[in-house]
This record gives C-alpha cells, sequence and structure tokens, in this order.
C-alpha cells in the first residue's frame, strides 16, 4: 500500500529510522496544506500528531499510507513496506463475519490461525463467526486493531481511531492499543485531539500548524504529565485555567 522513494533514504536519514519525511509539501489547488513537514520516527517507536482542526494531520497520515497516490519525490523520504491504517471508523466489510474481515485479502495457509489469535489478542475470541453489525462500537475498533496487527505492520497509522467511543470504551482501548504495540513493536503515528491520550500513549508528541511540525515534546510515563499538558494546550492556543 505505501509507495517508495528508495536512493535517497540512504543518504538523508539513517537507517535507524522507518520513517522518514523530508520538507513534504502537499497542496489542493492553491491551497497549501503541509508546507515543509520534518519528521522521523524510529522503529517501534509511538509518535502523537496532535494539531489544530484542518491543519493537515490526515493528509500527512494518507501520505505515508500511500492513500493519495505517488508520493514519489514529494518528500516521503522512507516508509516501510507493510503499513497498517486504523480509521475513526472501523471500515469493515457488513458483508463478511468478523473473521473474514480480519483475515481479508491474507493467502497465507494459517490466516486462519493468525486471525484467531488476533481477534483474541484483541479481547474477542469467540465472536470469529458474529457479524459487524452485532458488535458496539467498541468491539468494531478491537477488530480494526486486530485487522491491522495480523499483518505485522512496520508502521501503524492511526487517524484518531477512538474519536467515536464513549469515554470508558476510549480508556479501555488505549490500554488494550497499548499491550497490542509492546508486544508487536510496530513504529505508531496517532493523530489524535485528545491532548491526554497522546501523552499517555506516545513516546514523543508533534505539534503540527501551519503546515509545518511547531513543537516537537518527548512524552511517557517519565515525563511531568500537567507541565507537558500545559505546553500542549497553549502551543494549541487553547488557555486553560488549570
Ligand atoms: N481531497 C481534498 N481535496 C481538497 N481539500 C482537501 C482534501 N483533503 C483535505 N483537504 C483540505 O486540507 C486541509 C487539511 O485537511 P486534513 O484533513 O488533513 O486536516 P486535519 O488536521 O486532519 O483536520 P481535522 O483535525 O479536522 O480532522 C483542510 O483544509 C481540508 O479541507
Amino acid at each position: 500500500m505505501a509507495t517508495h522513494t528508495g536512493g535517497l533514504s540512504t543518504l538523508r536519514t539513517g537507517p535507524s529510522y522507518e520513517v522518514s519525511v523530508r520538507n513534504l509539501i502537499r497542496s489542493f489547488g492553491p491551497k497549501g496544506v503541509l508546507n515543509g513537514v520534518d519528521l522521523d520516527i524510529a522503529p517501534g517507536e509511538f509518535v502523537a500528531l496532535l494539531g489544530p482542526s484542518g491543519c493537515g494531520k490526515s493528509t500527512l497520515l494518507r501520505a505515508l499510507a500511500g492513500l493519495d497516490g505517488d508520493v514519489r519525490g514529494s518528500g516521503v523520504v522512507k516508509v516501510p513496506e507493510q503499513v497498517s491504517v486504523v480509521f475513526q471508523d472501523s471500515r469493515l466489510l457488513p458483508w463478511d463475519t468478523v473473521l473474514g474481515n480480519v483475515t481479508l485479502g491474507l493467502r497465507d495457509h494459517d490466516a486462519d490461525a493468525r486471525g484467531r489469535r488476533a481477534l483474541a489478542e484483541v479481547g474477542l475470541a469467540g465472536r470469529e463467526k458474529a457479524w459487524p453489525h452485532e458488535l458496539s462500537g467498541g468491539e468494531q475498533q478491537r477488530v480494526a486493531l486486530a485487522r491491522s496487527l495480523v499483518r505485522e505492520p512496520k508502521l501503524l497509522l492511526a487517524d484518531e481511531p477512538f474519536g467515536a467511543l464513549d469515554a470508558l470504551t476510549r480508556l479501555k482501548m488505549h490500554a488494550l492499543l497499548k499491550d497490542l504495540v509492546a508486544a508487536h513493536r510496530p513504529a505508531v503515528l496517532l493523530v489524535t485531539h485528545d491532548v491526554d491520550e497522546a501523552i499517555t500513549l506516545a513516546d514523543r508528541v508533534v505539534v503540527l500548524q501551519g503546515g509545518r511540525v511547531a513543537l516537537e515534546r518527548k512524552a511517557g510515563t517519565a515525563v511531568d504529565h500537567s507541565a507537558l499538558r500545559g505546553e500542549l494546550l497553549e502551543a494549541l492556543g487553547v488557555h486553560s485555567a488549570a
């Protein structure tokens, strides 16, 4: 699914990066959206992408996924071959079972066994034969995660995957995603509007603004959550009294 530029990647970036973006520019008609984005993601690193609505977060994610066509020469210097994408809606095929959705397109002889294992990992063992409409929104997102991870991606791209879920389900999904990422170790780029979600889940938080990376901060358990929260909210133009 992802597209490659080859060649330049070894000149511009160390082999230690899974993803390298240099001076990525994207516009729709005369409107510039991405005006020179630089971003590297190391193997197994979890990066959260924050930014005001319309600043180009999804555009960047789609460029990395190769969803908007050929990205050669556009600034995506390096992306791995195995990329999986999870969106806000699960995008399950309504006419196939849960297991069928997870294994869709897999040709290996052990696809079913792998699909069952992936479903067990997301807490849906026993639901293989269910239809998507029989599942809750949270369960459908679990299936979407299983479908992504069964392909053992080197890069997991997630575009507000929990944005449509209630607060409690969202917290449960955070814990699940943390466990899945710890087990599979893909590099992750998570687009989110939720500053706390970004700080809790990611190793690094990147703020996109004016079509460029405006701020990058280390996140994770070792950092002062509330100080980082304040700094990020300020960068996003939200002035909180807290
Ligand atoms: N296919 C397209 N054609 C024309 N304009 C587009 C297209 N896709 C995105 N845009 C425009 O590019 C800008 C960035 O959109 P994008 O979806 O990347 O922003 P975003 O940061 O993900 O926003 P949000 O947080 O609201 O989801 C927006 O102004 C949008 O209208």
